[in-house]
């Protein structure tokens, strides 16, 4: 068995963190656990944690740390077999330091896009609410305008892609991130790519991964059990 491998991709909202972990998780493997995706399903399942974040999540705010941990933790621990690479999670240093207490990560990929570029994006963006699949106008369109391609169901505008509302949560992607990118420049695994395109920084983050995972080792870093 190959030695399993641990990753993390962060960066401000729009910067291709979901674009770029398909293209990952397709091309090397790995399991693509986004957090938003994660939330998402545990607020359909009605789940106890989901329940407490939809809260947070309609009034726009981040949920607190301990209820992401006590969402993202087990689901991390039931893939110990697995190499993983994680989206949206962690957000603030103590998500990073309950990250760094159940595992090693290998790789950090940090995503380094101009503020222009990005509510250009986020102002083309389509969501579709209930799988958290996203569309670009320009980029990514979906087949039919204005409808999912797997389930042709509509798409709609987040409000929060909304450029108004897109500079005061990038203020606050980086006040909350620095440390954690601190914390991974210390470590030194923290691997940053800047670009206005997510076709120009893709060969780069794939020649990265093709020299970071390993084959032939068996090495199950994440504990299994807390
Ligand atoms: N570590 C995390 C991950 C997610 N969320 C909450 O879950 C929502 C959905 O997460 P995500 O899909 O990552 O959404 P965005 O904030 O829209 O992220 P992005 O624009 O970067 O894709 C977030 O808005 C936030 O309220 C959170 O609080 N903490
Ligand atoms: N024009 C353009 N759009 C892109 C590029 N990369 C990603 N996108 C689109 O930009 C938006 C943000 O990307 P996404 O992967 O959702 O970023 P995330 O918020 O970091 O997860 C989506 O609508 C993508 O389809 C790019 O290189 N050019």
């Amino acid at each position: 068995m190959s030695k399993l491998f641990r990753a993390v991709i962060m960066g401000p909202p729009g910067s291709g963190k979901g674009t770029i972990s398909e293209r990952i998780a397709h091309s090397f493997g790995l399991k693509h656990i986004s957090s938003g995706d994660f939330v998402r399903e545990n607020i359909s399942a009605n789940t106890e944690a989901g329940v407490l974040a939809k809260t947070y999540i309609k009034k726009g705010l981040l949920v607190p740390d301990h209820v992401m941990t006590r969402l993202l933790l087990p689901r991390l621990e039931e893939m110990t077999k697995y190499s993983w690479l994680l989206d949206g999670f962690p957000r603030t240093l103590a998500q990073a330091d309950a990250l760094n207490s159940i595992c090693d990560l290998d790789v950090v990929i940090n995503l380094n896009i101009p503020l222009e570029t990005l509510k250009e994006r986020l102002r083309h963006r389509w969501t579709h609410p209930s799988s958290g699949r996203v569309y670009n106008m320009y980029f990514n369109p979906p087949r039919i305008q204005g409808l999912d391609d797997i389930t042709g169901e509509q798409l709609i505008q987040q409000e929060d892609d909304r450029p108004e509302a897109l500079v005061a949560r990038l203020r606050h992607y980086k006040d909350i991130a620095k440390p954690v990118i601190d914390l991974y420049k210390a470590k030194s695994i923290l691997y940053t790519f800047s670009d206005t395109e997510t076709d120009r920084i893709w060969p780069n983050i794939s020649t990265l991964l093709s020299t970071k995972i390993p084959i032939g080792q068996s090495d199950a870093r994440c504990a299994s059990t807390h």
